[in-house]
């Protein structure tokens, strides 16, 4: 039986004046699949993320997608003059049209990602981890089909950013939205991801899927790792 698609990209070209950062890409992201996208530094990840989210309209090609998406970016982009749970309501296409509907709605996302005792605080009392966990909650509100993240876990301390592995897997194993997540980290890719891509010279040039148990152990991956960090065009230290 032939998979649902939420993403269906082809042939897709991005240039910002005579410099081409998108060429002829496709990709396809099936219905609640945890898609990671690596690449190097300007090699056009947010700009495709940006264009999924509909925020760039000067492309050639098509990039269809179905259904309702969110976007969390690495820096959390609070609003400080509007309390924690204002915040979230930010994500809903509509908000302060219905006071108690909100709040209810904002409270539910709250509790998802666990600041519901957070809810009447301002955005500056937050910690890192916390602001981060709100932007999760802004984006989760409207229930989105596609989940894109675009390093949300770059700026956060390792403990803090293995916490919120957890958090992000357990919200899409009980959602299940397709996610599409931009990282520079091989091992974030693995962890969470039903496939890890990478892109580079403007199409996906590389695609391994995983289907281990999760949650998963990078020991069980290493060999794994070796062929993304060389189709980065990196030298695994630790095994050579
Ligand atoms: N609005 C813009 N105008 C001109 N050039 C742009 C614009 N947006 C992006 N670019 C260029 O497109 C290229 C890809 O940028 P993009 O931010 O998509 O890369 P990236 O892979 O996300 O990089 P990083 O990993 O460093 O965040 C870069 O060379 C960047 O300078």
């Amino acid at each position: 039986m032939a998979r649902t698609l939420t993403v269906e990209v082809r042939d897709l070209t991005r240039r910002f004046g005579t410099r081409t950062v998108l060429s002829g890409l496709d990709l396809d992201i099936g219905t609640g699949e945890f898609v990671a996208l690596l690449g190097r530094s300007g090699s056009g990840k947010s700009t495709l993320l940006r264009i999924l989210a509909n925020l760039d309209p000067e492309t050639t090609g098509s990039a269809e997608v179905r259904g309702t998406v969110s976007v969390a970016f690495q820096q959390p982009r609070l609003l400080p003059w509007r309390s924690v749970w204002r915040n979230v309501v930010l994500g809903l296409r509509r908000d302060g049209r219905n006071h108690s509907r909100d709040r209810a709605l904002a409270e539910r996302a709250l509790d998802e990602v666990r600041l519901a005792d957070h809810a009447d605080a301002w955005p500056r009392t937050l910690s890192g981890g916390e602001a981060q966990r709100l932007s999760l909650a802004r984006a989760l509100v409207r229930e989105p089909d596609l989940l894109l993240l675009d390093e949300p876990f770059g700026a956060l301390d390792a403990l803090t950013r293995l916490a919120m592995h957890r958090l992000v897997e357990d919200l899409w194993q009980r959602h299940r939205p397709s996610v599409l997540l931009v990282t520079h980290d091989v091992d974030e890719a693995l962890l969470l991801a039903d496939r890890v891509l990478v892109l580079d010279g403007g199409r996906i040039t590389a695609e391994h899927v995983l289907d281990t148990p999760r949650p998963r152990r990078l020991a069980d991956h290493i060999d794994l790792r070796a062929h993304v960090l060389a189709d980065l065009g990196v030298t695994d230290h630790a095994r050579s």
